[in-house]
């Protein structure tokens, strides 16, 4: 089905976050950040431990407010006015809080009743769960007998009872063999239809397949803000290059070529060598064309690749603020 992307459902507006800290002084996990989700999309939330992932998710969800700027679900203060928006959103937090006793019916049940559904509208929703996630074959299993990613299905299976309209999802594919991971990202992706998902996730690989949008945060910064399309031409478009000449000559021949020159150069300690990014969109066969033509100016090359995996990449540069916030 088609996706109309337009409408922010999500919005954060300069949010700063503190808790206080055992030495008594409270301390940022949140330090400003702005975004906007919007419906139809998936975004990937991205960033290393303790970047504030979680804490932004709690914001939106209702469990904590911020102690400056704003955050609006749904047009409404989700801490102020959580009871409006309890049932149209659906979170499912890291390692998946499940009561191993109970049976994945009882397990349906239970959330549904936390969520504030009764009767005939927690039957409906749970039948609506049970299918998406098909967990149809499941119910009297007891849930502490059954596999991760079946957990994870049950987790999903909560997340969406009363067909939310934003899902918040923490690491659901965490600790998950390849084909429960592909699974799992299916169902997501079946799940995303129509509603605005934020996933945070330590795994990059999936990530270009699977999100429309990219937010990476750093030590509570957003230090990226884009669609996931500009990310990956703007990572595809580094080689590196090791050679003898200085980096004026290399500046001054890119230039010519409408090429830049990646400020993040490195001499190679007592071989005489450089090593360059270079920013264009290359590919194998026009970097190789190039090398050789530098190679007949007399330009000694010590060898040339093409960063391969553009999300690692990426995610390094962010999160070790080797470029600037976007
Ligand atoms: N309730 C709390 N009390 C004190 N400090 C907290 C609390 N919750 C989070 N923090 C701190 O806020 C910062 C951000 O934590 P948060 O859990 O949001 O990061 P995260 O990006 O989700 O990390 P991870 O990827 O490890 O889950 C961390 O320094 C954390 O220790």
């Amino acid at each position: 089905m088609e996706k109309q992307p337009t409408q922010a459902v999500v919005e954060l507006d300069n949010v700063k976050k503190r808790f206080s800290s055992v030495w008594g002084k409270p301390r940022y996990a949140l330090k400003g950040i702005s975004f906007k989700l919007n419906r139809g999309e998936i975004t990937a939330f991205l960033g290393p431990n303790g970047a504030g992932k979680t804490t932004t998710k709690r914001l939106i969800a209702g469990y904590l407010f911020p102690d400056e700027g704003s955050v609006r679900l749904l047009g409404v203060d989700p801490f102020e006015q959580g009871k409006q928006v309890r049932t149209r959103i659906g979170y499912l937090p890291e390692h998946n809080p499940l009561y191993n006793d109970l049976q994945v019916i009882d397990a349906l049940q239970f959330a549904a009743g936390a969520k504030g559904l009764r009767g005939k509208q927690a039957r409906k929703a749970i039948q609506e769960a049970v299918e998406s996630c098909k967990l149809g074959d499941l119910l009297k299993q007891t849930v502490g007998n059954l596999s991760k990613g079946t957990r994870q299905r049950i987790g999903l299976g909560q997340a969406m009872l009363g067909n939310p309209e934003v899902l918040l999802l923490d690491e659901p594919t965490n600790g998950l063999d390849p084909n429960q991971i592909k699974d799992i990202h299916l169902l997501i992706r079946k799940l995303a239809c129509r509603r605005t998902v934020l996933l945070s996730t330590h795994q990059l690989h999936p990530v270009p397949e699977l999100c429309d949008r990219v937010l990476v945060l750093n030590q509570g910064h957003l230090v990226y803000n884009g669609a996931t399309s500009t990310l990956l031409n703007q990572s595809r478009t580094r080689a590196c290059l090791v050679t003898d000449q200085n980096p004026e000559t290399v500046r001054a021949q890119l230039s010519g070529l409408g090429l830049n020159l990646d400020p993040s150069f490195k001499q190679l300690p007592g071989s005489g060598f450089y090593s360059y990014r270079i920013h264009g969109t290359w590919d194998d066969h026009r970097m190789a064309k190039t090398v050789k033509q530098w190679s007949d100016l007399g330009w000694h090359i010590g060898g040339w690749h093409l960063e391969a995996n553009p999300m690692e990449h990426l995610f390094t540069q962010l999160t070790n603020n080797e470029v600037s916030a976007s």
